[in-house]
């Protein structure tokens, strides 16, 4: 299966009903600081509206309610990855998306066969403070040459504008957030990264 190039992030699944009509085809629901019940409830909506809509869900950090609740895909990074049973998401048959930032945790994931590397944060990112200020396009090429056939996601402070020079560094998908959520027209955004992505 080929993943979408365009990658949104949403916090909420009101974000998924309102942009999946648009043609979104792979989102990830990140939900943070949130009390178990909502976590669920939020997941099986999101799976829900993508069942309805043909789209890929990639559910953040919750594997365990993702494997509860029937998903395909979860998303860990590396310190998800140091407390999560690995055997048992493969075991559910959910496929695993990483995170990466550096030499020794691009080597650590791929010995985890991952379904998607990202790495991150391409550009600076004002969503979460973070030990990496920008990794740059030469280090998209770089990840890009070094894990091959996987696909790689670049993540950190995209834009529509940024997409074509991030794809020819390398990128097979790029994932985004703030450009879509803080914009005063979010719904025109999405057509814009849709129009710029296929
Ligand atoms: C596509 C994508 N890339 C990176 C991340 C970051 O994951 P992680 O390092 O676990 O940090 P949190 O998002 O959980 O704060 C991601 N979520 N998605
Ligand atoms: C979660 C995450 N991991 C690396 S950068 C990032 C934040 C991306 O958000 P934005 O697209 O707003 O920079
Ligand atoms: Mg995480």
């Amino acid at each position: 299966m080929t993943l979408d190039r365009f990658y949104p992030i949403f916090d909420h699944s009101d974000w998924l009903r309102r942009m999946l009509p648009l043609g979104v085809r792979l989102v990830q629901l990140r939900i943070k600081d949130q009390p178990s019940g909502t976590v669920r409830a939020q997941i099986e909506v999101s799976r829900d509206l993508c069942r309805k809509h043909g789209a890929v869900l990639v559910v953040n950090d919750h594997w365990q309610e993702a494997i509860a609740l029937g998903c395909d895909w979860v998303h860990l990074g590396q310190e998800d990855l140091d407390s999560a049973d690995l055997a048992a998401i493969r075991k559910a048959g959910l496929k695993l998306g990483v995170s990466t930032h550096d030499d020794d945790e691009l080597e650590r994931v791929m010995g985890m066969a991952p379904d998607y590397v990202a790495l991150g944060p391409v550009y600076p990112t004002i969503l979460k403070k973070m030990k990496w200020h920008q990794q740059g396009l030469p280090r998209v090429t770089d990840w890009k040459a070094r894990i091959g056939a996987t696909p790689l996601v670049a993540i950190g402070g995209m834009s529509v504008e940024r997409a074509s020079g991030v794809f020819g560094a390398g990128a097979d998908i790029v994932s985004a957030v703030t450009d879509i959520t803080l914009n005063a027209d979010p719904e025109a955004r999405v057509r814009q990264w849709i129009g710029a992505t296929r």
